[in-house]
């Protein structure tokens, strides 16, 4: 028998396409659930124009509403099978699916993407619809990623509490206590959405300026943040709501027409600095205040954004790459984590990272035979 089926060790690949909606990220990782042993190759496929256009007019819809949900699975199906087939060493694959509409109080969350049909195309096991349990339970059904951020705390060897912060579309903070050996343990980690990170800064781009994103920060740091309409969006009751708290993508509206009476670069750096300051509001949540923030996801090479939570947090910001980790890579190696939680029937949630009542496992196992016996 060989070490890794002695251990439970397995090469697992995690699959994710975020909210900010520009592709589909894949990155394998050697856990057996519990630990990381080591990180595979990464691959990223970007979604053409045409079909961010087909995801986002899904956006909001839920399960059999619209033919635009077809119009989407059709391109989210096509860009993970062809990503996937890229990586037949991965012993199980973890598929998030893309989220459409996330209402964890009231409709429940849906997440695009029949991982049933991925695992017969791709002739592996297909681990996905992560959320739907914990919201079930009661959870929030995400953040997720926090379980995973717990076991790269103590793969990199920190030895005392550290906060990760992802800037995607949405932001989301994790707190975590590395001296808990199970981050199901009360206290072992505390977790929530902060805000609109890259999403709103994307759709101002886009609106303004036919530009998908703002390159490196550039449009923002040429202009000054509106503090009045920053006070002003902050003053939701979301900001101070007190965590665990999770955010559907366009759950403030449309941030931008916030700031229709600001030129470009002030309402670039005005959305920019809101990112921030619901990064600040939040760590007044923290149980105790952090060393420093590490941040992962596409917000890191936003340096406008990175000297906006410089400012407003009052603690040191580095990118994970300082721990050696991958920040483009970090939500894709949770799903690869979390797939072999699920098969080994471990918790994926726990009250301190979604609210759910007590730990929570989650996810379905679709095996390459299931739709063929079927
Ligand atoms: N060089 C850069 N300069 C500025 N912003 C950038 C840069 N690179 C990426 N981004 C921003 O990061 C976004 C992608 O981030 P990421 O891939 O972490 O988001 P996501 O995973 O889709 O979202 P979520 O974590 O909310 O699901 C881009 O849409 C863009 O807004
Ligand atoms: C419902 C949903 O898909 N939420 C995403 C989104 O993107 C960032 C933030 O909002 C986070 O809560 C979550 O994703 C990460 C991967 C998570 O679950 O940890």
């Amino acid at each position: 028998m060989s070490e890794a089926a002695e251990t439970g060790r397995i090469m697992a690949l995690g699959v994710m396409s975020g909210t900010s909606l520009d592709g589909v990220d894949a990155a394998l990782v050697d856990t057996d659930g519990q630990q990381i042993f080591g990180f595979g190759r990464s691959a990223y496929l970007g979604y053409s124009e045409a079909e961010q256009a087909a995801l986002s007019a899904a956006l909001g819809l839920w399960p059999g509403e619209d033919a635009r949900i077809t119009a989407a699975h059709d391109v989210v199906l096509g860009a993970h099978a062809t990503l996937m087939g890229e990586f037949p060493e991965a012993g199980v694959m973890g598929f998030h699916g893309q989220t459409l509409a996330h209402e964890p109080r009231g409709r429940g969350t849906f997440q695009l993407g029949d991982g049933a049909e991925l695992a017969r195309r791709l002739a592996r096991p297909v681990v996905w619809d992560f959320r739907s349990a914990d919201v079930a339970a009661g959870g929030e059904g995400a953040p997720l990623a926090p379980f995973f951020h717990h076991a790269c705390a103590r793969w990199c060897g920190a030895d005392a509490p550290v906060a990760f912060l992802n800037m995607g579309g949405v932001g989301n903070l994790t707190w975590v206590d590395p001296g808990f050996e199970d981050p199901a343990a009360d206290g072992a980690l505390l977790a929530f959405d902060t805000g609109p990170a890259n999403a709103p800064i994307n759709d101002l781009l886009l609106a303004r300026r036919g530009a998908g994103f703002d390159q490196d920060g550039a449009l923002a740091a040429s202009g000054v943040a509106d503090e009045g309409v920053i006070a002003q969006i902050i003053s939701h009751s979301y900001f101070s709501r007190v965590p665990p708290k999770s955010l559907d993508r366009n759950d403030f509206g449309d941030l931008s027409s916030a700031c229709s009476h600001l030129s470009d670069a002030d309402a670039a750096a005005t959305l920019t600095g809101l990112a921030a300051e619901g990064v600040a509001r939040g760590l007044r949540h923290l149980p105790a205040r952090p060393e420093r923030l590490l941040v992962t996801g596409g917000g890191r090479r936003n340096a406008a954004l990175m000297k906006a939570l410089d400012g407003r947090c009052g603690l040191p910001v580095a990118a994970v790459e300082a721990v050696g980790l991958d920040g483009d890579m970090l939500e894709a190696q949770a799903f690869a984590y979390l797939a072999v939680r699920v098969l080994k029937g471990l918790p994926i949630s726990a009250p301190g990272t979604t609210g759910v009542p007590k730990p929570q496992t989650g996810g379905r196992i679709s095996q390459p035979a299931d739709l063929q016996s079927a």
